[in-house]
């Protein structure tokens, strides 16, 4: 198990070896340039040269002698309330807001404060001009999007690294700098961090690097100052409601990444949701299209989108053909205005898989001339289980186990839960196996969008023939309430599934090992056994005390106690997941 790393091991992790000193007047005029004029410097007249930050941070336990600090106002306290004792410690000065300025009374005289109205959106700018960020660095990829952000950074890095090139990753999983690996704690990390990354990234070489785009680090300007070559949408279903509030709020959010400022290109699937086009044709996806003010570029899933209904015509490029091979898929790429078909595979369980690959090719492909395209379509055309896209993913529909099939997903949505559900309960019947079950381990994750809860209930009893409602984070809400309100969702379910003449076993266990036991118990070889929720994680939070505990040595564990082997394909097992 990795121990989580505190906030200043973290950021230190991020850092590059060295930074020249910024000029404090360079500082003040890199704001101005961005847009964030600075309204009260600790010196109107400004400082001598050769006298300024070498890094930047906004979280008081990460600051290192000589950052600038950042103090920003937030749900619980205003940063500027640790000013003093971080520039005690050594930091260098103060960037913050009107409000912020006034809490900082205890400062030495003669610290720089800068001042700006939006604090936020003044540290990307600020953490860009310390680390010397403009115009240099990476070819950015940005992904966003509720499902797949993550599996499609992997794909595009995968190939990527195939075409020959050194690349970078920043996610929910790991944040990599060419050869140097670093825990994620957050999906996107705050601005001066990712800031810090980039310049890391250039001293490691790296030549391109693709990014996951949580909607919270749009709405937290977590991404001022980025610029990406070429930005993807996935799909947008149910989630983050406790922060955005309504799906128009969160649209709204996703739509912040598609702005000229910010992506040099958009490459947009129109139909990664699971809604069929309205009577206008509008689905997230074609409204993204239209709300973006860069260069579109779409994608239609055709026969990998999860609608069943018409394909949304018209499109730069589609899936035109989709064959099932083992738990994976090949497919075609086709490029209207060139009519060219580019061939690609993924031995990654489930059709929204094949939607993830799409988007990571389609991106690439996009942001390479096209007279390299013959090449990468060369990489691409590869047999199910070789090529770019047999790239495990931990915890992403991760095969752990063969007989019972035995996969941890990551799905914690009603959405992602669904596609995770309706995948293996297809490749068993593509198989011709008619008589397997899907057995369902999930919990919800307390003190977050309680919503939710209910509706994954429902969606578990909808697809599985056995449902083990367990615990998940349950942070410091009481676990047996969480559950409560997911039971409620999948005995609404059970009732509904049971007035169609289906049966639906629904239990309850907790701890997560006793569910994952009782699982593996009620399998027989031809039932797969899905484990939501939790992916690649390696600690629980019950209660606000991190529990060591990892689904995939917890499942693989319980499956071989019962008699099964290991898969091969497993991420820890090698990287690479065969199709059959
Ligand atoms: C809900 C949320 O996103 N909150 C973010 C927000 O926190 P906040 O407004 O509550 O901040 P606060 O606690 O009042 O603190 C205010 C300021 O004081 C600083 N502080 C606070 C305490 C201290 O001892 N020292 C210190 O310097 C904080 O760093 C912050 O700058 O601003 C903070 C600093 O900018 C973020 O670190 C914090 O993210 C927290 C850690 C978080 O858990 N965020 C998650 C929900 C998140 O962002 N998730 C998305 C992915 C979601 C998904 O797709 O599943 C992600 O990109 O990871
Ligand atoms: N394109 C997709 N459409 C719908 N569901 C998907 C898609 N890709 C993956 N999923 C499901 O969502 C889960 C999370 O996938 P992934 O980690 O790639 O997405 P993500 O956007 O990074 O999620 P998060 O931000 O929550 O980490 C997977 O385990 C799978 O169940």
């Amino acid at each position: 198990m990795s121990t989580p790393l505190s906030p200043a091991e973290q950021d230190a992790a991020f850092r590059p070896d060295h930074t020249e000193p910024l000029d404090w007047n360079d500082l003040v005029e890199a704001l101005n340039r961005a847009g964030q004029p600075v309204e009260l410097t600790g010196a109107p007249g400004g400082w001598p040269a050769g006298d300024g930050p070498v890094g930047i941070a906004m979280d008081s336990r990460a600051v290192r002698p000589g950052d600038l600090y950042v103090g920003v106002p937030g749900a619980n306290r205003h940063g500027a309330e640790f000013a003093g004792a971080v520039v005690a410690a050594g930091a260098a000065g103060l960037l913050t807001d009107p409000r912020g300025a006034e809490l900082a009374t205890d400062l030495p005289m003669g610290t720089p404060v800068l001042v700006v109205r939006q604090v936020r959106d003044a540290v990307g700018p600020a953490a860009a001009a310390i680390h010397r960020n403009a115009g240099v660095g990476p070819r950015m990829y940005g992904v966003t999007g509720t499902n797949g952000k993550t599996t499609t950074s992997y794909f595009i890095t995968s190939l990527l690294q195939a075409w020959g090139e050194t690349t970078g990753l920043i996610g929910t999983i790991e944040i990599r700098a060419g050869d140097r690996t670093v825990p994620s704690t957050l999906t996107t990390p705050e601005s001066t961090q990712l800031h810090a990354l980039m310049a890391l990234m250039r001293q490691e070489q790296v030549d391109a690097a693709a990014m996951e785009v949580s909607s919270h680090a749009i709405s937290y300007r977590r991404i001022a100052g980025m610029h990406f070559a070429v930005s993807g949408f996935t799909n947008l279903t149910q989630d983050h409601l406790d922060l955005h509030g309504s799906m128009e709020e969160y649209f709204a959010a996703k739509a912040g990444l598609f702005s000229a400022r910010r992506s040099g290109r958009a490459v947009i699937t129109v139909d990664g949701g699971p809604d069929a086009p309205d009577a206008d044709g509008a689905t997230w996806g074609t409204r993204m299209a239209a709300a973006a003010d860069c260069p579109v570029v779409t994608l239609s899933l055709g026969p990998a989108a999860d609608h069943g209904g018409d394909p949304v015509s018209g499109t730069d490029w589609a899936v035109t053909e989709l064959e099932p091979v083992g738990l994976g898929h090949r497919f075609a790429l086709h490029h209207a205005p060139s009519g060219r078909l580019v061939h690609a595979s993924t031995g990654l369980p489930g059709r929204f898989n094949v939607a993830n690959a799409a988007l990571a090719a389609v991106m690439v492909l996009e942001s390479l001339p096209s007279s390299d395209w013959d090449a990468l379509s060369a990489l691409l055309d590869a047999p199910v289980g070789q090529g770019p896209f047999a790239t495990a993913v931990p915890g992403r529909m991760e095969v752990v186990a063969h007989a019972p099939d035995a996969i941890v997903d990551f799905a914690h949505n009603p959405d992602g839960m669904e596609r995770a559900l309706e995948s293996v309960r297809d490749a068993r019947l593509a198989a011709g196996n008619v008589e397997g079950r899907t057995i369902l381990v999930f919990g919800a994750t307390g003190e977050r969008d309680r919503a939710k809860r209910p509706v994954m209930g429902r969606i578990a009893a909808e697809w599985a023939d056995v449902v083990i409602v367990t615990d998940d984070d349950a942070h410091r809400e009481e676990p047996s309430g969480i559950r409560a309100e997911v039971l409620a969702g999948v005995r609404q379910g059970a009732e509904k599934a049971a007035a169609a003449g289906r049966t639906v076993q629904v239990h309850e266990s907790a701890p997560r090992q006793d569910a994952i036991e009782l699982a593996v118990s009620l399998a027989t070889s031809r039932d797969t056994i899905v484990l939501a929720g939790r992916g690649h994680e390696t600690v629980q939070d019950m209660g606000g005390v991190d529990v060591p505990l990892d689904d995939r040595v917890e499942l693989r564990a319980a499956v071989a106690r019962h008699g099964a082997a290991p898969s091969s394909d497993s991420h820890e097992h090698g990287r690479k997941v065969d199709g059959s």
